[in-house]
């Protein structure tokens, strides 16, 4: 294959060489989009590089791809769904169907139910079963009924009003009791949130909050103070939730995905509904752009080929996502679920085992904390790490001093990557420094870096609703167009179920005296903690 001779010639080059030869590098590998720059050029790659991967794409029929993602085809072939969560911002008059349906109408719908609802919580219209105003709000749900309202609403903590947000998933009882801890049944709303509200561990922590708030409320107050979003409305019911505090979903929405919906009620109750819809809006931009931009200037497609390029002809495993925010420090988490489970997959659309790797393993803290942790294994180690860098031009508190020194670090550390420092400049330093022969032969090796480490440098003007609506969105069309160049369905996550299944089991064998048939190590290890 043509990349394959290709990624042989380039491994032979070196970044610095590259920006030596190209004055104009730096200006053919960035793209420009509203308040975004992302340069690429820092990246193993030369024109024939894109060109080739352009190519790719064009293969494997990116566009007729596009075309049946945005145009609500059962791509999640199986589950037998559409995958449509740009749907879930489209503009009111745009036209989305699903089974001959407009679904925008309804989308809009429920927007219209979010607003009122989350602006009467706000405004202390709504109360609490004994009329004082709502101060705390539990989002109780996992995976993707929590990972994007969790990280949302801490990176737009800047926006936020005064309600203060919570947020139960793991099963573990040490999550909910904690968070028990510090809310007042009588001013806290619970928003319990499950797309097929089956899910073990948010049926758990919901009914364990409904039991503490039964212990001073009764009943029919239950109807006052949770509210769930969801698609098995017949299971909210019997949980005890007034019907108008039931916020529908749609299994054309993707759990990981979902942030959009009403799953994301939590962030229009933390920093208002019009910053939610800001944050719709700058996706519906994405969208826009990702629809209707050619390849070569394509942020999602770019990205998602340099991601390619290193998955699978370098062999690069990993991903590291660094933003240059605290306000972003659960991003990677978020994405962790977005990408992984979305393209963790081994068997092609035809149900062939792949002969090639497919989803990419990410990770990464925010800069500079990441720089003292793990920075040096980047620097330094085996492996080869492409990372994505994530600032804003401008800092939302108006602190020049530390924003111009966390954004020094942001440059400094992709310059450093990029360049290394080689043994003469090592040499020099040393020298300067007054160590004498024998000691700079013994350091020079350690000192010495070697550079040439990719990464995409997304500058963003400011941290908004919008601009980062706009991101996420750039990351789930980068999802979507590596699912299409390795053939996998990206929408499914099979992957999940077997644990599920046998943690149902082995709760069985926890509960009752008798321990079913398992392996010798399990059941081993079931006897030690029944012991
Ligand atoms: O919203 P639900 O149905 O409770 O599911 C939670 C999560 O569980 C999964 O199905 C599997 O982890 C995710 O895809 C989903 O986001």
């Amino acid at each position: 294959m043509a990349l394959a001779a290709h990624q042989k010639e380039s491994e032979k080059l070196h970044l610095r060489q590259l920006f030596e030869s190209d004055p104009d590098r730096a200006r053919k590998f960035h793209i420009q989009w509203r308040d975004f720059v992302v340069d690429y050029s820092k990246n193993r790659i030369t024109s024939e590089t894109i060109d080739l991967l352009l190519q790719l794409a064009d293969e494997v029929r990116l566009k007729e791809s596009m075309a049946s993602y945005f145009g609500g085809d059962v791509i999640n072939e199986t589950e037998g769904r559409a995958v449509l969560h740009t749907a879930l911002r489209a503009a009111k008059d745009e036209v989305v169907k699903v089974d001959g349906e407009n679904v925008v109408p309804e989308v809009h719908q429920v927007g219209e139910h979010i607003k009122t609802f989350s602006e009467e919580i706000i405004a202390g219209k709504k109360k609490g079963f004994t009329g004082k105003p709502f101060t705390d709000v539990v989002n109780i749900g996992i995976g993707g009924s929590d990972l994007g309202p969790v990280m949302v609403t801490e990176a737009l903590e800047y926006y936020k009003n005064h309600l203060r947000v919570h947020f139960v998933s793991n099963v573990d009882g040490d999550h909910v009791h904690e968070v028990l801890k510090h809310i007042d049944p009588e001013t806290t709303l619970f928003v319990v949130v499950s797309k097929s509200f089956t899910t073990q561990e948010t049926l758990s922590n919901a009914l364990t909050i409904k039991r503490w708030f039964l212990q001073y409320a009764s009943p029919e107050d239950v109807a006052h103070h949770f509210v769930a979003v969801s698609t098995n409305l017949e299971k909210i019911k019997e949980f005890g939730i007034a019907d108008e505090n039931v916020f529908p979903m749609w299994d054309w929405v993707g759990g990981r995905f979902s942030l959009w919906s009403a799953v994301g009620l939590s962030i229009a109750l933390s920093v208002g509904y019009d910053n939610f819809t800001q944050l719709l809006e700058g996706a519906r931009e994405m969208d826009n752009h990702f629809k209707e931009t050619d390849f070569s200037e394509n942020i999602p497609v770019i990205l998602a080929l340099l991601s390619v390029w290193y998955n699978n002809f370098y062999g690069a495993e990993t991903e590291a996502i660094i933003p240059y925010s605290q306000y972003l420090h659960r991003f990677s988490a978020y994405l962790q679920q977005g990408i992984m489970e979305s393209n963790g997959k081994s068997v092609d659309r035809s149900g062939e085992q792949v002969g090639y790797q497919t989803g990419t393993i990410i990770w990464g803290e925010p800069g500079t904390n990441s720089q003292h942790a793990f920075f040096q294994l980047i620097h330094q180690g085996t492996k080869l790490i492409p990372s994505d860098f994530i600032g804003f031009k401008e800092s939302l508190h108006g602190d020049t001093d530390h924003h111009n020194k966390l954004m020094a670090n942001f440059f400094a550390q992709t310059e450093a990557l990029m360049n290394g420092k080689i043994p003469e400049e090592v040499r020099q330093e040393l020298e300067n420094q007054d160590y004498n022969n024998e000691e700079i032969d013994f350091l020079l090796p350690f000192k010495v870096f070697e550079g040439n480490k990719p990464t995409n440098t997304i500058l963003i003007k400011k941290l908004t609703p919008k601009t980062l609506g706009a991101l996420i969105a750039m990351y789930e069309h980068k999802i979507f167009v590596q699912g299409v160049i390795w053939n996998i369905f990206s929408f499914d996550q099979w992957g999940v179920e077997l644990g599920k299944q046998l943690a149902k089991n082995i709760l069985q064998d926890i509960e009752n005296p008798q321990i079913g048939p398992h392996d010798a190590s399990t059941e081993q290890l079931l006897r030690f903690f029944k012991d």
